[in-house]
């Protein structure tokens, strides 16, 4: 097996490279290349994987090109600079290092705080510029003011942390904050109007969603108290611009400190040059610390997938470990053979897919098995289909997925019941895995019927009378098609029969037609695994 190649396309700390190296995976270090899209564009599709911070904007054009990626490993939180949507239509696992920088970036809206509060940086100037102006500094104290949090997640938790260790009074606005984890933090949960009436002091730290964008609005911001100081550490884009730097020059708003900007690298921007304000370049998780943590962290994730299949902090995809990855590579296997055998039958719009889980496989990464039973039962349709991509694809086109897990009921001690369910007709399979690895099917449609799956098959159901297995033998025969395995079910003596035949050579349509005609054949249909 060739090595893996990973590009490394932002300013990631030179820990990443050696973990890389380390773990016998060929890195090319380019920490400028982030920010030349023409390049990037014309040598990503030399790479497995692609190790960024923010200034790599990874947009579906260049995931067009990136013909070998299988991964992009964000040192850092936000993937606002990732096109989620077209790296999981392509199959590339989107991962980041979801904590590796909280606690960097807290302090930093930490400091921004104290900043503003005492006018840190205009006094620091004015010092330096042999001004000594004692009297036009009067700051104000943090002790016992209100300080409003919006967005009390990883970072959010820890700055309520440090506030409260600093006798602040804290707020928070988070919808998903529950009300115990507030009392654990000691912060009081308030709704959004209730937080811009009564805070002194405003931090941001959600990320950027539909929801968040432009959170503090020239709406919200008017309902701000008269004297308020604004911190964002969180994303450009979460606060009016354009209203803020109004209501700074009404004195309205007594300070801002912003890390982040709508437009970055910011440049110019309606905010610069206003008395109290405080800005530094997205420098929220700019620590010796930090910087090792993540880099040390997607260096690690990523080989991790490349290196083993398992999977960590993936927005796109289930976690899987390395210690489950080996385990769980039959089951998606069976889980695909299933999907792709429902696939290949299934010739109307599918409206539900059931699966259920028994036995042992029903305690493995399931999600991880349903994407690819769907990518499985897609692909006769969508050729490009992928694991990644297939629950996604599937709600889109308004199919409906049910799991079921359940303890072992059958002889198997792991069973996957596959059920496709059309306008017309509901479809099951289920399957094993036999001697640790190899997929097995076991029943079709409730009836039993053992088969491993080969390459080439053929699916033949049947009216259980005599003659039909000498008369397809021979058709076959006759034909050039060597039988490599051939098995048998029906639901009773002379009811419904199933024939799964393993076959060496491709069945034309016209021996399809032909198989057919061979009395009591109900159905016949070649199928490719
Ligand atoms: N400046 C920097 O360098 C820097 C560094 C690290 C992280 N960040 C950014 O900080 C932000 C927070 O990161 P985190 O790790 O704490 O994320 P997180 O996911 O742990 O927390 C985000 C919180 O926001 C809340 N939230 C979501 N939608 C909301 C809404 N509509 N209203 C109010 N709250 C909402 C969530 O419930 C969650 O608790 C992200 O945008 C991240 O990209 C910036
Ligand atoms: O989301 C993050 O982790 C921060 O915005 C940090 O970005 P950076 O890695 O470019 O400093």
């Amino acid at each position: 097996m060739t090595a893996p190649k990973v590009l490394i396309s932002d300013a990631l700390s030179p820990a990443a490279v050696q973990i890389f190296k380390d773990r016998g995976i060929e890195v090319d270090f380019q920490p400028a290349l982030g920010k030349d899209k023409e390049k990037l564009a014309e040598i990503i599709g030399n790479y497995d994987g692609l190790a960024i911070r923010s200034a790599t904007k990874v947009t579906s054009a260049i995931l067009a090109k990136a013909t070998n990626l299988k991964v992009i490993g964000r040192a850092g939180i936000g993937v606002d600079n990732v096109d989620i949507p077209a790296a999981t239509a392509r199959g590339v696992i989107v991962m980041n290092t979801p904590f590796g920088n909280s606690i960097t970036t807290a302090e930093h809206a930490i400091a921004m705080m104290f900043a503003l509060a005492r006018e840190i940086p205009a006094a620091d100037a004015s010092t330096q510029a042999g001004k000594w102006e004692k009297n036009r500094f009067m700051g104000v104290e943090i002790t016992g003011k209100v300080l409003g949090i919006i967005g009390c997640g990883n970072i959010g938790s820890i700055v309520a942390d440090r506030a409260v260790g600093l006798k602040m009074r804290v707020i928070a606005f988070d919808p998903f904050l529950s009300a115990e984890r507030a009392l654990e933090l000691g912060v009081e949960k308030v709704e959004l109007d209730d937080l811009l009436a009564r805070a002194e002091i405003i931090t941001l730290h959600t990320p950027m969603t539909p929801q968040t964008r432009n959170i503090l609005s020239r709406e919200a911001l008017a309902k701000t108290r008269p004297g308020v100081r604004i911190i964002n550490c969180a994303r450009g884009g979460l606060v009016d611009e354009e209203a803020l730097a109004e209501l700074l020059k009404s004195g309205h708003v007594a300070g801002a400190a912003l890390d982040v900007f709508v437009e970055e690298p910011a440049t110019a921007n309606p905010l610069f040059g206003l008395p109290n304000v405080v800005c530094t370049p997205h420098l929220g998780a700019s620590t010796t610390e930090a910087q090792e943590n993540v880099a040390l962290q997607v260096a690690e994730q990523m080989s991790d997938y490349l290196l083993r299949g398992a999977i960590s902090n993936a927005v796109n995809f289930p976690s899987i470990t390395a210690e489950e990855a080996p385990r769980l590579k039959p089951y998606i296997s069976l889980a695909e053979k299933l999907g792709s055998f429902a696939g290949q039958l299934t010739e109307t719009d599918i409206k539900t897919i059931r699966i259920v889980y028994e036995g042992d496989v029903a305690h493995m990464k399931i999600k991880a098995l349903t994407s690819a039973a769907v990518a499985g039962l897609l692909r006769p349709a969508l050729a490009d289909i992928n694991i990644v991509a297939a629950p996604s694809v599937a709600r889109e086109r308004g199919i409906v997925i049910e799991e079921t897990t359940r303890e072992k009921t059958g002889d198997h001690d792991s069973l996957i019941t596959l059920e496709v369910e059309t306008e017309n007709l509901t479809r099951a399979v289920a399957g094993t895995i036999i001697a640790g690895t190899k997929p097995r099917i076991v029943q079709i449609k409730g009836i039993n019927v053992e088969a491993d799956l080969l390459p080439r098959m053929l699916y033949i159901t049947n009216h259980d009378r005599p003659g039909f297995i000498g008369r397809i033998g021979t058709l076959l025969g006759e034909n050039g098609i060597n039988i490599a395995h051939m098995q048998f079910g029906r639901d009773f003596e002379g009811g419904n029969a199933i024939a799964l035949v393993g076959i060496d050579q491709v069945v034309g349509e016209t021996l399809l037609k032909e198989i057919n005609t061979i009395p009591n054949v109900v159905q016949v249909k070649a199928l490719t695994f």
